[in-house]
């Protein structure tokens, strides 16, 4: 299976939270322009794409990587610290269902949300921060039993995958500021900020933000394929290329 699960922005997205950024004004119908974009390019890497059902009284619902993380078979469905997100949930539990998956979640006083939960290989790297508590990783580690869990603390960023995520060779590239690199092997260290976030959409081939022309450049010059993508609508609401969707699949 190699399905990319996302949701359509919805009605109320210029709503949405932001947290480390001052707010901007959304343009709503730039916004769904980008995001099929977003789609079209997943698609063109192979993945195919479904849409998890709208929760259009929620403005981040877009931000669907947050609502569960996908290991193997299982889904566990996140508890966001976010009150105004804890509505996406429904609707990722019937997406998660409709593809066969074991549905599990995090349980109060627990909180996680799927962008703070980065899977390199066996090791599941969780960030600890605004988002996500030590009940919340401590419930992700008994779901996921045999995997590696590495709580990481960050500062700064709204989640983990905010500040790092990983290349295709499980290398790990971002920003060293904003995590605490002392549980960390060695993090490859992002040119920009957008650079941090990178999706993997297969083993040479990564998508990232038209906001990090350094960093494409630089992994197309490693011989990585890379696809950009204009999000701009999505970073001024904090979300970056990982949060759009939720990857099922070889690497799921
Ligand atoms: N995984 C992500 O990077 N999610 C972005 C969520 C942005 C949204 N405005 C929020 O604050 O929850």
């Amino acid at each position: 299976m190699s399905v990319a699960l996302v949701r359509r922005p919805g009605p109320r997205l210029a709503e949405g939270l932001v947290t480390h950024i001052g707010r901007t004004a959304v343009d709503t119908a730039r916004a769904a322009r980008q995001h099929a974009a977003y789609e079209q390019a997943l698609r063109a890497a192979g993945w195919e794409v479904r849409a998890v059902p709208a929760a259009d009284g929620c403005p981040d619902a877009v931000f669907v990587e947050d609502t569960m993380v996908v290991c193997g078979g299982t889904a566990v469905l996140g508890r966001s610290a976010a009150p105004s997100r804890r509505g996406e949930l429904a609707g990722a539990e019937a997406a998660a269902r409709g593809l066969g998956l074991r549905v599990e979640r995090i349980e109060g006083p627990g909180l996680l949300d799927g962008g703070d939960v980065l899977q390199v290989g066996d090791t599941v790297y969780v960030g600890r921060g605004a988002r996500t508590n030590e009940e919340g990783i401590c419930g992700l580690a008994h779901l996921l039993g045999g995997r590696r869990v590495v709580p990481v603390d960050t500062a700064g960023v709204l989640h983990l995958k905010s500040a790092m995520t990983a290349l295709p060779d499980g290398t790990l590239i971002g920003l060293p500021e904003h995590v605490d690199t002392s549980v960390l092997p060695l993090l490859r260290v992002a040119p920009e900020p957008a650079g941090a976030h990178v999706v993997v959409l297969g083993p040479e081939h990564v998508l990232v933000s038209a906001a990090a022309p350094r960093t494409a450049a630089l992994l197309a010059a490693d011989g990585l394929r890379v696809t950009s993508v204009d999000i701009g609508e999505f970073e001024a609401l904090e979300g970056c290329v990982t949060c759009l969707s939720v990857l099922v699949g070889p690497r799921g």
